[in-house]
């Protein structure tokens, strides 16, 4: 159970610790910050509501634990990710039941993001010791004017602290995508969980939505247990008012690892001269064209909307659908939606409440307006506190809100169109770029349109996806700045530092 056996250290009476120096301890504010179960609507969790100062120790530590991180061996360094990775497999179930309490995920989804993450911080392990394990070589004499005097070495190096901040609704997953590249490469972390609103932070590279914070507290134990250096990993949690901008624009951070929404601009406008990584927002199109395969088209539809209760950046967030195979495969679309449960997170439902009372009314905004406007819907609206039960919008035009936001709950705009450049210019009209996908059974087309679209990535016959963690992640316009990816994060959470040797004279080899 949350907070038990392994875990009881981080709790005190009813309310859960932060995490700093290696020690769970109780902020000296003697203020909380009370997290709401999204299926009861009532408080479920408390956290510590941290201070300015508790900020300052954290990155004060981050800073001197990573001074002798860098120092030690890289192998040394991947065999303590692989430790954190077994312990986070080990506690799959507390960490899956904070999922369900603290963001209503439904249970077995719960159990894959633990163990997906205990997978990724591996893999991180194993991609650094082979990629920051090597450096260059180069030789003066290939530019113009100069001889063999030159050589030059060049290696990877950390930048110091990383902030890390997730969203609610990858909390764990969306943190160690942090926390294992800032880790592996030497760097030492912090993360803030939701710091303009509310907020959890972690040192070292993380911060945690308050949603979610706990299962993010119960994953930062996990890296407690496999014992990695004091100071080098913390977690605050706390209100954004006192702690957000202050964590973001702190001087001792070196680099901000953010995903979310349009915090992200805001953020990426205050910070300083960092490195920064965001992962923002998306409205991502599904184009179907006529000879499309409507069944798998559908069925991708249905997965990619409405998994998670539509809670995902990379959900199918609009479908762009030739008029003349529109009707058939709205009917596909409706049958399959027909199929899913809606319900509490507990009996594993499809559907379940979005994360907020006030989500849940941002959704509903966008759905009386695309009443108001005309739209077609498939099903009747139905609401029951934060549960949405899952609708499709037929004929949603452009001048409806939905066409364009981001609803981040289970429903579903259809825009009919009468040409491939209709779809392709309302797909580029959208402020996002994150991804994209395009049904078709002609190669040719598809790669035509990949082209065309203007966002990070391009599905061809299956709905828009962030994994395998391992291929790079990349959302263009406001959807982000530069990309993620374990290879990409690694390389991000790096500079490189050169060395070179100068020679009194040429020096060829073999000459
Ligand atoms: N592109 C991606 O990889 C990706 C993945 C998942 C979610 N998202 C996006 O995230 C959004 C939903 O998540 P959310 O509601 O948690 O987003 P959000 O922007 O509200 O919050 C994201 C994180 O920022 C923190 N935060 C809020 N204000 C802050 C401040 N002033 N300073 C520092 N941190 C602050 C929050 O505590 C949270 O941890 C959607 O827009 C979704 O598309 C993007």
């Amino acid at each position: 159970m949350a907070g038990t056996c392994a875990f009881s250290e981080i709790i005190e009476g009813d309310v859960y610790k932060y995490y700093s120096e290696g020690e769970w301890k109780v902020s000296s504010s003697g203020k909380t910050v009370s997290i709401v179960n999204p299926t009861t609507r009532k408080t479920q969790f408390k956290v510590q509501a941290c201070n300015q100062e508790e900020v300052n120790k954290i990155v004060e530590s981050a800073k001197a634990a990573q001074k002798s991180w860098a120092k030690t061996p890289l192998w040394k360094r991947a065999e303590l990710l692989h430790k954190a990775a077994a312990v986070l497999k080990e506690h799959k179930k507390p960490i899956a039941e904070c999922l369900v309490k603290e963001i209503a995920k439904p249970a077995k989804d719960a159990v894959t993001e633990a163990v997906r993450s205990g997978d990724l911080v591996s893999y991180c392990a194993e991609e650094g010791v082979r990629i920051l394990g090597e450096g260059k070589f180069l030789v003066s004499d290939s530019f113009p004017g100069n001889e063999r005097t030159k050589y030059c070495l060049t290696s990877k190096i950390p930048l110091g602290v990383v902030l890390a901040i997730p969203p609610f609704n990858y909390p764990v997953n969306l943190a160690v995508s942090k926390i294992a590249p800032a880790l592996i490469a030497g760097n030492s972390l912090c993360s803030s969980p939701h710091p303009g609103k509310d907020m959890t932070l972690e040192n070292a590279s993380l911060g945690l939505p308050i949603q979610g914070a706990v299962a993010a507290l119960h994953m930062v134990h996990c890296f407690h247990l496999a014992g990695f250096p004091k100071g080098l990993i913390s977690c605050v949690t706390g209100k954004g008012s006192e702690i957000g901008d202050f964590l973001t624009m702190h001087p001792g951070v070196n680099c901000i690892s953010f995903t979310g929404g349009d915090t992200g601009v805001a953020i990426s406008k205050k910070a300083g001269m960092i490195p920064l990584q965001m992962e923002l927002g998306g409205k991502d199109a599904c184009i179907i064209l006529e000879d499309a395969d409507l069944d798998l088209a559908a069925s991708n539809i249905v997965k990619g909307g409405f998994s998670y209760s539509g809670q995902r950046c990379t959900a199918v967030k609009v479908v762009l659908v030739m008029e003349s195979v529109a009707d058939e495969l709205v009917k596909k679309v409706n049958e399959t939606l027909a199929k899913l449960t809606v319900g509490p997170p507990e009996d594993d439902c499809d559907i379940t409440p979005v994360v907020t009372e006030s989500s849940a009314n941002f959704i509903e905004g966008l759905v009386m307006d695309a009443k108001q406007k005309g739209a077609t819907f498939c099903q009747e609206y139905k609401r029951q506190g934060n549960l949405i039960w899952p609708l499709l919008l037929d004929n949603v035009r452009p001048d409806m809100r939905i066409a364009w936001e981001e609803p981040f709950g289970p429903v579903l705009p259809v825009i009919r169109i009468n040409s491939v450049e209709e779809g392709i210019r309302h797909c580029n009209a959208s402020n996002f770029g994150l991804q994209g996908c395009v049904f078709t059974r002609d190669i040719n087309k598809a790669i035509l349109i990949s082209d065309a679209m203007e966002t990070g990535t391009v599905q061809i016959n299956s709905a828009p996806a962030r994994g395998p963690d391992h291929f790079p992640f990349q959302g263009l316009k406001d959807s982000g700045i530069g990309s993620q990816g374990v290879t990409n994060s690694i390389n991000m959470m790096t500079k490189i530092k050169t060395t070179v040797i100068n020679l009194p004279s040429p020096s060829y080899t073999m000459g």
